[in-house]
């Protein structure tokens, strides 16, 4: 067999530790399928004294990123430290030094994907990061390739595998909320500061990256609108469950007349949709397209292994484009300019709490607010009481952001109101 395609590890935690353990144990098939075998020759990390759950050789640990980026044998550098600096200035320098880049950081592409795949292009070498979006799951290959000859009209899905563990065990098992975010920590589904996945910055990076492939056109992070599940209730989990719906973090993308959509929020999700059924930390991405109608893409999103799988599929394509000349044949796929619809313009059904004084008219002064903001509503359900007040849970129609925005201000400043409580949207329902 011919010589070893030299590989670089900028990381070696939960995915760098994944990738050294699968091209261990794969080693021997992945080189027959090459017809040249991969070989991990450098490994950066923070401190090279850490106890490692991986057995590696020691001298293969550097603290010296230089030692990977200037080494003129290693053709293929694996960024897994995560965060923007200095991951963004370490895959510049290895693709300035013509050498093929995989990632797995979502972060880095959601925001500053245009001068990274320019400094690919100025060299023509690749930049893979099947990784960065739904872990071990087959998205962004699936999106850029085999439905490339599709209209896209929507991306949706659950993008967020601590989120989703997180939601699934309060649902099920009731347990509280930051006992369920450790076990996640543990498991190595959360982001280093997991606030990122708590508050839907994790699954908005996601989305920015998966509506510009999708749409043709450059979202960035900052243009997501996104909440994530801190705010949610346990008792808004408890009443939809009876209402028959799931809540699940969404990511939803959509293009209409030139229009893009694009926001991760909470939402109703009812029990016969596919979605709903999403349990622990897997992910699952629905995409229609003109020709292929409805797919589903479903897997595990986050951990060790799952992304680990994502990366080698990566280094493996890096490494044949390499042997075969054919480096940089699929780059950047932002051709087209298209703006992205303000939040308040969105149309989608809400799902509304609110305590209000138990008396007669307080239904007939809450409905008229709505009617006047043409908010339309679909049910109506007293929940229960809070102490001497009624707890009601409202489903809207199809309507406007901005006008159920304006109808939730008034509502709250009505006398026989209490608080408005919860205001979640609804998706994946016949309207939709
Ligand atoms: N965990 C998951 O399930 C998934 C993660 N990702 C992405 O993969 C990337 C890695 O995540 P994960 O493995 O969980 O992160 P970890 O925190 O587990 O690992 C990070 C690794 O990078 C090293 N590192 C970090 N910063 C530096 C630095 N400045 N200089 C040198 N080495 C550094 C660390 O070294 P040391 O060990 O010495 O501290 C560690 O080995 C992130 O971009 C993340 O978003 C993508 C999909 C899923
Ligand atoms: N923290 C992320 C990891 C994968 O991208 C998640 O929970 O999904
Ligand atoms: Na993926």
């Amino acid at each position: 067999m011919e010589e070893p395609i030299q590989i670089g590890l900028l990381g070696l935690g939960t995915v760098g530790g994944g990738v050294f353990k699968l091209l261990q144990s794969n080693g021997q098939e992945i080189a027959l399928k090459l017809g040249r075998p991969l070989e991990i020759k450098r490994i950066l990390v923070r401190d090279v004294t850490r106890p490692r759950s991986v057995n590696v050789n020691p001298e293969l640990l550097t603290t010296d990123p230089l030692a990977i980026l200037k080494d003129p044998e290693i053709d293929i550098v694996v960024e897994v430290m995560g965060g923007l600096e200095p991951a963004r200035e370490y895959v510049l320098e290895a693709l300035r030094q013509g050498k093929s880049v995989v990632t797995a950081n979502k972060d880095l592409l959601a925001l500053h994907g245009k001068e990274l795949f320019a400094a690919a292009e100025a060299t023509g070498r690749d930049l893979l990061f099947e990784a960065s979006v739904g872990g071990g799951i087959p998205i962004i290959h699936s999106l850029k390739e085999c439905l490339a000859g599709n209209r896209i009209s929507q991306v949706m899905g659950i993008v967020n595998g601590t989120t989703n563990y997180i939601l699934t065990k309060m649902s099920q098992e009731g347990r509280p909320f930051a006992e369920v975010l450790a076990e996640a920590q543990r498991l190595g589904y959360a982001e280093p500061d997991p606030t990122s996945d708590i508050e839907g910055d994790d699954a908005a990076r996601k989305m920015a990256i998966l509506a510009s492939i999708a749409f043709g056109t450059r979202i960035t992070y900052p243009q997501v609108y996104h909440e994530g599940i801190s705010q949610l209730h346990p008792q808004d989990i408890k009443y939809a469950a009876r209402l028959g719906y799931a809540i699940k973090l969404l990511g939803i993308a959509r293009e209409e007349e030139g229009m893009v959509e694009v926001r991760v929020h909470p939402a109703l999700v009812p029990l016969e949709h596919p979605l709903a059924i999403v349990q622990g930390a897997f992910n699952a991405i629905f995409v229609e397209g003109d020709a292929v109608g409805q797919a589903m893409f479903y897997g595990q999103g986050a951990g060790e292994m799952p992304t680990a799988s994502a990366v080698v599929g990566d280094i493996m394509e890096a490494a044949r484009n390499l042997i075969h000349g054919t480096t940089g044949r699929l780059s950047c796929t932002c051709l087209a300019h298209k703006p992205v619809k303000p939040i308040w313009d969105i149309e989608t059904r809400y799902y509304l709490r609110m305590i209000v004084k138990d008396r007669p008219g307080v239904l007939a002064a809450i409905a008229k607010v709505f009617g006047d903001r043409q908010v339309s509503l679909a049910s109506v359900i007293q929940v229960g009481m809070v102490g001497e007040q009624a707890e009601l849970v409202f489903i809207t129609h199809k309507v406007r952001e901005q006008n159920l925005r304006e109808a939730v201000e008034i509502i709250s400043g009505l006398p026989v109101v209490n608080q408005v409580a919860s205001v979640i949207r609804v998706e994946g329902g016949p309207e939709q």
